[in-house]
C-alpha cells in the first residue's frame, strides 16, 4: 500500500485526502496548524518534513498547501528522494523554477485540477479555439470564498491551452470605458459560499455562441485525482510529469 504524506493536511483538501485515501495509507501530514493530529494522522511542522519523510517511510507527498509550503516539502523530497504530487496553485515564476529544479532530482508531477473531467475540457477547449479562429473568448471561474488565489490555477492553466492556439491578451475585469479589443480575452474570478470549482469558456461569433464548462460538486473528485496520480508517480524516474499522463494511462 502506498505510504502518503499530505501536505497542508489540516485543510480543506488535506481533509479530503485523508476521506479518499482508501488505496493508500495517509501515514503522516505536514501543516502549520498549532495541531499535533487530525483525524488520526500525526501532523508535524513543515520545517521537520525531512525527517518526518523518514521516519514514516513516506513513498509519495500529496501536496494541497500555499506555495512556501509546497517548495519547503519540495526541497524535504529532494533531500531524502521522494516523489511529490504538487495541487498547490498561486505559484509565481520563481516557484515554478524551484519545482522544476526539484524534478530534476525526484519524480514530480503537478497539475492546478486533478479532475478528469477538467483534462477534457482543456482537450475540448483546444480544438475549440483552434477551429473557431475568430470568435470571441471570455473565461470564468467561480469557487468558494475562502480561495485566496485569483484567478485559479485551472484558469490559467485554460490560458495556457488558448495561448497553444491563438494569442491573446488576459483582461482580468473590465471596468469603466472599456471597450473590448479583438485579442482580448476576459478572466473573471467570482468568490461565493463553498463553490467546490466552476470553470466557463465562452466562445461567442458568427451570430452564435459556444459554452464550454466544468463544475466539481466535491473536494473528493480532487482528491481522489491526486491520490491516482501519487500513486502511478512511485517509482518512476526523476522527472516532470502532468496529470495528463495519469489519465491517459
Ligand atoms: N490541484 C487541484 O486539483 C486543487 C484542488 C483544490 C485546491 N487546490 C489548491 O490547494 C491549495 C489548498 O487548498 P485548500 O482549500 O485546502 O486550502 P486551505 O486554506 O483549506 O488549506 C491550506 C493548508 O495549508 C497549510 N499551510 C499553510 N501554510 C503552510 C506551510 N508553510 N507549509 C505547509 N502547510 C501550510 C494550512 O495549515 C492548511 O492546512 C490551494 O492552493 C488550492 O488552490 C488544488
Ligand atoms: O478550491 C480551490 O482552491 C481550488 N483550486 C484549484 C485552482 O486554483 O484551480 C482547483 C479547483 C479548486
Amino acid at each position: 500500500m502506498t505510504r502518503v504524506a499530505v501536505n497542508g493536511v489540516t485543510g480543506q483538501m488535506g481533509g479530503a485526502v485523508i476521506e479518499a485515501a482508501t488505496d493508500s495509507e495517509v501515514v503522516v501530514g505536514f501543516a502549520t496548524s498549532d495541531t499535533d493530529g487530525v483525524d488520526g494522522v500525526p501532523v508535524v511542522h513543515p520545517a521537520e518534513a525531512a525527517a518526518a519523510l523518514r521516519e514514516y517511510d513516506v513513498d509519495v507527498v500529496v501536496d494541497f498547501a500555499v506555495p512556501e509550503g509546497a517548495l519547503t516539502v519540495a526541497e524535504a523530497c529532494v533531500e531524502v528522494g521522494v516523489s511529490i504530487v504538487v495541487g498547490t496553485t498561486g505559484f509565481d515564476e520563481d516557484g515554478i523554477g524551484r519545482l522544476k529544479d526539484a524534478s530534476e532530482e525526484v519524480p514530480l508531477l503537478k497539475a492546478t485540477n486533478f479532475s478528469q473531467g477538467i483534462q477534457v475540457l482543456q482537450r475540448l477547449i483546444s480544438e475549440a479555439v483552434g477551429t473557431l479562429e475568430d470568435y470571441d473568448l471570455e473565461l470564468m471561474e467561480t469557487h468558494h470564498n475562502r480561495k485566496v488565489d485569483a484567478p485559479s490555477g485551472t484558469a490559467s492553466s485554460i490560458l495556457d491551452v488558448i495561448q497553444e492556439e491563438r494569442d491573446v491578451e488576459p483582461v482580468y475585469g473590465r471596468e469603466g470605458h472599456a471597450p473590448r479589443e479583438d485579442d482580448e480575452i476576459g478572466v473573471f474570478a467570482r468568490r461565493a459560499g463553498d463553490i467546490r470549482g466552476e470553470h466557463e469558456l465562452v466562445l461567442a461569433g458568427n451570430d452564435e455562441v459556444l459554452s464550454l464548462s466544468h463544475r466539481a460538486e466535491d473536494r473528493g473528485v480532487f482528491a481522489a485525482g491526486a491520490l491516482d496520480a501519487a500513486a502511478w508517480l512511485v517509482g518512476r524516474d526523476a522527472g516532470w510529469y502532468a496529470f495528463g499522463d495519469v489519465v491517459d494511462a
